[in-house]
């Protein structure tokens, strides 16, 4: 991408400027090289003076890096993962100390925490400690300058992890601590890494704010660039190597960050959403009992019993074992509902009962609801044995035990033989796999799993659905599936919940959706045509224009569905005689693939569109294809009409 970006010629206009900005700033350091006294380098820079600063650095820029990351860490987080009133505020108090100059800097400690300034005196009397001229207060100078590169940094780096790992870490039955300690920080690592050594290099380099707020005491407070300093008057050649070394050390920091400090935060390929079929989602090596080996029994049975309320208005029952497909329209509100069991979302409230027990007021992690996010959100940095042992781990189990079930788990999700590799090389389809042995292994009493099996092609998707399936079938809990995959919400559901606009539109066995779909949209879901119309005398005068014969008998004015299977839709090239009451010519608008069939978009002149399925030798018969003058003709006895 860089390569093809620079081959296009720039503007002198603009490089010749920006190659005399690269001069201006390497002309001082050429000068530093240029005057260097190499024959003497050693001599200047084993002088005890020198050493003896170079020490007192070296102790001060390390607790100022020790004392950054004990309270920028913890301010970083604040900062990127809590809303609070004056954030913006607190934000422009981190990034001050980078443009004051520092002497100022050292003004400012001092009245703030110098011998007359407002903490001077408490310190003082309390802990016997006076900050000026003693190293502590080099210490505090340094740290004052340098934390904001640290917090900057690391709040940059926290900004760009997507929360779900975050979440689903909870979910799993975490601490928010634990969460932090061992998916936050670790996910985190290059940025703290860049800020720790920026840090620590400005740390190492401060001059103003310790000169003006902790004085120059040789072996006190007299530190490098202080060094510099004085020997600049009496020594030049001295304080040439001096600052050699000072610029050589700022040189390592920056070329072994190598862009970490400016590029984006790195972020790795979520695992589910790699092209699954790079790799056969079931081993050819495993035996073949082991993806369909059913899960334990588990240790107990979890009804649900759910009154969410906000953006999602609805209560949800379930007996233990249920399996409940979560569908609608985009914006329907699935992942909110979800969240809201989670306990995650503000924007809907869920009072929860699992079981006999009510987890309305525990945080998530104490709720027993694993999550399964889109992605998988596998941790990137633990491999799929310690993914999986992930919830165990949290929920007390010692190592080697959780690592003995973690496994027995990847194993009846046909994925042991994986279990030592990190998500990113795993395919889609076995990624989702350990994903949902994670989930299991963390015994949750309800499983929310957020389109599964979207990120799969058909053939993976086949495969892990039987997977799903089976272990479903061995599971305690509820489990809710949000899908719009109406295959997968027929297939695995025991039922189907149809949201809309937050409240439950139908919820019914997947038979029963199918047959009687409550709104054009799941019908339509579902494979097939759905027009609302009113009942007149004459049939159904359709929403859309257009009148549709049909066969059953409705009070005249009722609102109803009419519910068409595509395998219901005749297609010919002249006008049908005959029985059919129902007999448009149209126009076929598009032509797809399904299964052995094919489904076309039909769009006549007086009805709404309408999709029919016919076999390719019939459309070969027909000559059907894009644009074709067609006749359409649909039976009365064939509609099936849903009061609304
Ligand atoms: N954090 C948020 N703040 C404000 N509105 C939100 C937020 N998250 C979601 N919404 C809105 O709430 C509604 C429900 O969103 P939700 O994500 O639950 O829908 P969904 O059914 O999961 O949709 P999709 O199928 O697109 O994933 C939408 O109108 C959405 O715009």
């Amino acid at each position: 991408m860089s390569r093809l970006r620079t081959r296009t010629r720039p503007p002198v206009t603009l490089v010749l400027p920006a190659l005399l900005a690269v001069a201006f700033l390497l002309l001082p350091l050429i000068g530093i090289l240029g005057r260097t006294r190499w024959s003497e380098l050693g001599t200047h820079l084993g002088s005890p003076g020198v050493v003896q600063a170079l020490n007192l650095s070296l102790v001060v820029s390390f607790w100022a890096l020790g004392l950054s990351l004990l309270l920028g860490v913890p301010l970083a987080w604040l900062l990127a993962r809590v809303e609070f009133k004056g954030k913006a505020l607190v934000r422009s108090l981190v990034l001050l100390p980078m443009v004051l100059p520092p002497t100022v800097g050292g003004v400012a400690l001092l009245l703030g925490f110098g011998r007359r300034g407002l903490l001077g005196p408490w310190l003082e009397e309390t802990f016997g400690v006076t900050l000026p001229f003693h190293t502590s207060g080099a210490v505090v100078a340094a740290t004052f300058v340098a934390m904001p590169f640290l917090v900057i940094s690391l709040e940059g780096a926290l900004g760009g992890l997507r929360q779900s790992y975050e979440e689903t870490a909870a979910s799993l039955g975490a601490s928010p601590v634990r969460v932090f300690f061992t998916v936050t920080l670790p996910m985190v690592a290059p940025g703290l890494i860049a800020g720790a050594a920026l840090t620590w290099a400005r740390a190492l380099g401060e001059f103003g704010a310790t000169i003006t707020f902790a004085g120059n005491l040789p072996g006190t407070t007299q530190t490098l660039p202080l060094q510099v300093y004085l020997l600049l008057q009496d020594e030049p050649e001295a304080a040439t190597s001096v600052s050699l070394l000072l610029l050589a050390i700022a040189m390592g920091v920056l070329i072994a960050l190598r862009g970490r400090w400016t590029g984006p935060p790195v972020t790795r390929k979520p695992a589910g959403a790699r092209p699954a079929a790079e790799e056969p989602s079931v081993p050819a090596s495993a035996p073949p009992g082991e993806t369909t080996r059913p899960a334990p029994a588990g240790d107990g049975h979890w009804s649900l019993h759910a009154t969410v309320t906000g953006f999602n208005r609805l209560t949800l029952d379930a007996e233990p074992g249920t399996t409940i497909a979560v569908v609608g329209e985009n914006g329907a509100g699935k992942t909110t509902l979800l969240r809201a069991l989670l306990g995650l979302t503000p924007r809907a409230h869920a009072e929860l009962r699992l079981g006999d027990t009510d987890v309305t007021a525990l945080p998530p992690h104490r709720r027993q609801v694993a999550w399964v996010p889109q992605d998988g959100a596998l941790f990137p940095h633990l491999s799929a044995l310690a993914n999986t042992a992930y919830g165990l781990r949290a929920h007390g189990v010692g190592r080697a035990e959780a690592r003995l079930q973690a496994q027995g788990w990847l194993d009846r999700l046909g994925v042991g033989h994986l279990a030592a590799r990190r998500p990113a090389q795993l395919s889609g389809g076995q990624a989702q796999r350990v994903a949902l042995a994670r989930a299991l292994a963390a015994r949750p009493r309800l499983l929310l799993l957020d389109e599964p099996l979207a990120a799969l092609d058909q053939t993976t998707r086949a495969h892990v659905r039987h997977t799903l399936r089976t272990h479903l079938s061995g599971f305690g809990g509820v489990c809710l599936i949000v899908t719009h995959d109406p295959v997968e919400a027929v297939s695995l559901a025991d039922r189907v919940l149809v949201l809309s606009d937050g409240q439950t539109l139908q919820d019914a066995p997947p038979a029963e959706v199918t047959r009687h779909p409550r709104s054009p949209w799941v019908a339509r879901m579902l494979g097939r045509n759905a027009w609302p119309g009113t009942a007149s005398a004459q049939g159904l005068d359709l929403a859309a224009g257009g009148r549709l014969v049909v066969a059953e008998a409705l009070p005249e004015g009722a609102q109803a569905l009419a519910i068409i299977a595509p395998e219901a839709v005749s297609v010919h090239r002249d006008r049908p005689g005959g029985s059919p009451r129902n007999v448009w010519p149209g126009t076929v608008r598009e032509i797809t693939a399904v299964g052995s069939r094919l489904r076309v978009l039909i769009a006549p002149q007086d009805a709404p569109d309408l999709v029919a399925e016919i076999t390719p030798e019939a459309a070969a018969e027909l000559g059907i294809v894009d644009g074709a003058a067609v006749w359409t003709s649909v039976k009365a006895t064939e509609v099936t009409l849903v009061r609304l």
